[in-house]
């Protein structure tokens, strides 16, 4: 196959077109459409409410006018009886699946699979999804970059306290569970104020030190080689004052994680600036590599009344992308780059 050939279609894409969406296009005359041309076929094996915010219209109508079509992989039916495809995108959990991707990855090396789903397991767990991060130590002139000071619990509420007190831990504490599979649970998290009330929490856990940020975190998104950041609004501070009065521990929900993005907010030039570019840069490409990952996103903070200390605090595979300024042109352009890359491997 020429590469000329492969992407005969990027001449006539024109980005004002108005996207048709799969559905709008009847089957036969996208059967008739791939024979004519040959299209990057993404296969995908997605929940639906990932498919509803990453596969938009305007996303899958752009895939398809630069030569990339976007087929729903069935899970009832061996994945070798379907496609063919070049490029696998998934995020499903459960062992099944990945033993079914495993031994697909085995009997089809053609195919690039994002990701591999062993590199993926291993920011299922809180504490081994950030191991990286401390490993790495990374200390440059533009900042520094770890995580906070953490603590396993693995059973046993009624010896927190004292476990607490042994590692020297410091109040007040979030407690996140420690599988972090995608569930609602797994999203359960809490702040603990005294070490009275650490009894009342629910291993197994990680406790993680709070890090006063300014109330604004970092959403730092990865695909492949690019990486976008924006801000999104945090929990705010907690004073000295606040935490000598109050007591309990306090469920919250997923500030972070709402469409409203902190970005236009505002806030104060020293909590709102950016990590700098080339940090995140060193960051992500050192992330990249140690955890396999293409595709995956970082909450980071930045230690309020610094300019430059970082902590990583969350690591997400396959993030929500369609809330990625830009992501529709960085994704096609990912998609194509890695059906490029392995064009140039086989005829090197
Ligand atoms: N160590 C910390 N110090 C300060 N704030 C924190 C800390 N850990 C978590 N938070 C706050 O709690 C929020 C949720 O924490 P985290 O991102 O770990 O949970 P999650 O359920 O994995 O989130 P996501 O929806 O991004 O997957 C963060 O976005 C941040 O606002
Ligand atoms: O729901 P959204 O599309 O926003 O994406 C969120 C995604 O949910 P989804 O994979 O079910 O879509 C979450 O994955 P799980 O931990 O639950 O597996 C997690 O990655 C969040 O961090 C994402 O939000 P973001 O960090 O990008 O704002
Ligand atoms: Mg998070
Ligand atoms: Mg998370």
């Amino acid at each position: 196959m020429r590469l000329e050939e492969e992407f005969s279609h990027c001449d006539n894409y024109d980005e004002e077109e108005e996207p048709k969406t799969m559905s709008q296009c009847s089957i036969g005359a996208l059967q008739q459409q791939q024979q004519q041309q040959k299209f990057v076929v993404v296969g995908y094996a997605l929940t639906s409410k990932k498919i509803k915010s990453f596969l938009q219209p305007k996303f899958e109508g752009l895939a398809r006018n630069k030569g990339i079509l976007f087929v729903a992989i069935d899970q009832n039916r061996p994945l070798s009886d379907q496609g063919p495809f070049d490029i696998v995108l998934h995020k499903l959990t459960g062992k099944e699946w990945r033993q079914i991707l495993e031994d697909y990855r085995q009997t089809h090396p053609e195919v690039t699979v994002l990701d591999p789903p062993d590199a993926i397991q291993h920011l299922h767990n809180r504490q081994s999804m950030l191991q990286c991060v401390a490993d790495m130590n990374l200390s440059t002139s533009y900042g520094r970059v770890g995580v906070p000071r953490q603590l396993v619990i693995k059973k046993d509420a009624s010896s927190i306290a004292d476990a607490v007190d042994k590692a020297g831990l410091i109040l007040p504490l979030v407690a996140k569970p420690l599988v972090a599979d995608g569930s609602a649970k797994s999203h359960e998290l809490s702040l603990a104020y005294d070490q009275y009330s650490l009894q009342k929490l629910e291993p197994p856990l990680v406790l993680q030190e709070f890090v006063n940020h300014g109330g604004v975190l970092f959403k730092v998104y990865i695909v492949g080689e690019a990486i976008k950041v924006v801000r999104r609004f945090s929990l705010p501070d907690v004073t000295k004052r606040e935490l000598s009065k109050v007591t309990g521990v306090f469920r919250f929900p997923r500030v972070s994680c709402a469409a409203a993005s902190a970005d236009d907010a505002d806030l104060d030039p020293s909590v709102a600036e950016l990590p700098p570019r080339p940090l995140l840069e060193r960051l992500a490409k050192e992330l990249r590599w140690r955890l396999g990952l293409r595709l995956f996103n970082l909450d980071i903070i930045r230690e309020h009344g610094t300019r430059d200390r970082f902590y990583v605090i969350d690591i997400n595979y396959f993030p929500g992308y369609g809330k990625m300024p830009g992501y529709e042109h960085i994704f096609t352009d990912f998609l194509l780059s890695l059906v490029q890359s392995r064009y140039k491997k086989r005829s090197s």
